[in-house]
């Protein structure tokens, strides 16, 4: 029985973070000023501000400025669009990010709407969304974007290929479609109405699974030599040893035999997410400071 290959995400953002650095680099000679993120945190979800602080760990070590605003839980949503207003009119902030998911009593929508577009690092406004469904340059969602690459990485030329979309969210499913059609890839979108998904997923050369529920998509779902990216970040106990732990939306180990290459939780497509982020940021600060796209990225 063959074995298919583990994408190495965590080195593939390594690198691409060492890549922006080196952008940051030329913008700081091209500008006399460095480029600015910056994160809001509201309220202290445990997993939301592990993420927050590896973006600013982060934003540093790629050369940039970080600037991090934490408010509680209790805070109004007219307080939370006064400080986005604020950042709108910062210069010295290129890219601003909300930290998802917001606490129930906010409307994620309308403080997403409240960004700056140019400054709209995470691709989420609508204006951003817009652009990217009708193929116009956009800032694109990092995590898609991030698949995309190791895809392309992967694979090479993506056209032709059969693609399907396992989820539907804004930030995930729906512009890895579009991103996967702009490849010109044949884009199912798959969900959980979709009937007989095991059939819809065996048509795929391209799986990606972004559904959020643990180990879902069977390995014997997977056309063989089809490549698979997991989305998926599921913390579950163990129940051999009760200790947590996380996995994806594919049930790994059984897929790998059937795989030509799968991204693997951890260790996948989760630290391209920063990285793309940290790219994002020197996209938005080049177009801010009229200097069109950075080479390379
Ligand atoms: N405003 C945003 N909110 C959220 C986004 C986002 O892109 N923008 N994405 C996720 C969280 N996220 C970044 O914000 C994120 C998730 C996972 C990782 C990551 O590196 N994961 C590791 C495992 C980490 C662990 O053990 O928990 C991996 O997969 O290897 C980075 C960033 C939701 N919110
Ligand atoms: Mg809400």
């Amino acid at each position: 029985m063959t074995i298919g290959k583990l994408i190495d995400g965590k080195a593939f953002a390594a690198t691409l973070r060492d890549k922006v650095g080196e952008g940051v680099a030329g913008f700081v000679e091209a500008t006399g000023r460095k480029p600015g993120l910056a994160v809001v945190l509201v309220g202290e979800d445990p997993a939301s501000s592990v993420y927050v602080r590896s973006k600013g760990k982060m934003t540093v070590a790629a050369g940039m400025e970080s600037f991090e605003f934490k408010r509680p839980d209790s805070i109004g949503e007219e307080d939370l669009l006064d400080l986005i207003e604020e950042l709108n009119h910062d210069d010295r902030v290129d890219g601003i990010l909300v930290q998802l998911p917001l606490p129930g009593h906010i409307d994620e929508a309308a403080v997403i709407g409240a960004i700056d577009p140019a400054k709209d690092v995470d691709g989420f406004h609508v204006v951003n969304s817009g652009k990217l469904a009708t193929g116009q340059e956009a800032l694109v969602p990092c995590t898609p974007l991030g698949c995309i690459m190791l895809l392309k990485d992967e694979l090479g030329d993506l056209s032709g290929l059969e693609a399907v979309v396992v989820g539907r969210s804004n930030i995930v499913g729906k512009p890895m479609a579009a991103l996967l059609l702009a490849e010109s890839c044949t884009v199912t979108i798959a969900h959980s109405r979709t009937r007989d998904l095991a059939s819809v997923v065996h048509r795929a050369d391209i799986v990606v699974a972004a559904v959020g529920r643990a180990e879902m998509v069977k390995g014997e779902w997977i056309k063989p030599g089809a490549t698979v990216i997991d989305v998926g970040i599921n913390r579950v106990t163990d129940t051999e040893d009760g200790k947590a732990r996380i996995v994806g939306d594919v049930a790994t180990a059984e897929a790998l035999a059937h795989v030509r290459a799968i991204t693997p939780v951890p260790g996948g497509v989760g630290p391209m997410t920063i990285a793309v982020l940290l790219r994002n940021t020197l996209v938005a600060a080049h177009a801010r400071a009229g200097l069109g796209k950075p080479e390379g990225l």
